[in-house]
């Protein structure tokens, strides 16, 4: 699986705001749709575009569009926190939506929500998810996309535990991985060390 770690020092500034635990539930909203733009921005660096012939109010040069816009689908509720950064980032992309909430006992997720478009053969599918933590979520999520023809999948995660990492690797699902950071494991009750706690809790409250 191809996974991108974005090593940036402004990526590094906004994550440290969202894993200090005095940090409040405004201020931690902030940062992750900051966060966002950026591991979007990277996201699309290899996207396809087409190229066509414009006039500037000076001379006639090459204008540039995206080919094939991806769908964006947040997992709710905490990539609720993600979505409007990515799609004012790409006005044209349409968006899904996923409902999960992991259960704190088994760790596996239970889906309350989806609505997708019926098909996506030939569509690129941005996973909007701050948590990457067993992978049980992502991999339900995926499922869903790869069962209405999904081939080209990309996780945007701003935490990823290895543990994740290597679930999805092994589940030979077609995705990729953009994140903000690797961290170091999951902790007995399945939180990513360091982490930065309850990524629904942290933007919404606990529920
Ligand atoms: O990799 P996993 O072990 O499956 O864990 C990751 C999931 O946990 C969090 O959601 P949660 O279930 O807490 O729901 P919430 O967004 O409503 O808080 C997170 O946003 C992921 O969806
Ligand atoms: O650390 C974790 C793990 C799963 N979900 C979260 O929100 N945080
Ligand atoms: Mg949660």
């Amino acid at each position: 699986m191809d996974v991108l770690a974005v090593d940036h020092p402004l990526v590094k500034a906004r994550l440290t705001v969202m894993r200090d635990a005095r940090t409040d539930n405004a201020t931690f909203r902030a940062a992750l749709h900051e966060l966002t733009v950026m591991l979007v921005y990277e996201a699309m660096r290899t996207a396809p575009v087409r190229t066509e012939r414009l006039h500037t109010p000076v001379a006639r040069t090459e204008g540039y569009w995206l080919a094939n816009p991806p769908l964006l689908v947040p997992v709710l509720r905490a990539g609720l926190g993600m979505a409007d950064q990515a799609h004012k980032l790409i006005p044209d992309a349409q968006m899904g939506f996923v409902g999960l909430a992991r259960d704190e006992e088994t760790l596996k997720p239970t889906p309350y929500m989806e609505s997708l478009p019926e098909t996506l053969a030939g569509r690129p599918v941005f996973v909007l998810d701050p948590m990457l933590a067993t992978g049980g979520s992502m991999e339900y999520t995926i499922r869903l996309l790869t069962g209405r023809g999904a081939t080209d999948v990309t996780a945007i995660c701003a935490l990823a535990a290895p543990e994740g990492i290597e679930h999805l690797e092994k589940s030979g699902l077609p995705v990729r991985l953009v994140t903000a950071s690797i961290d170091e494991r999951l902790n007995d009750s399945g939180f990513i060390v360091p982490g930065l706690g309850d990524a629904g809790d942290r933007q919404y409250g606990a529920v």
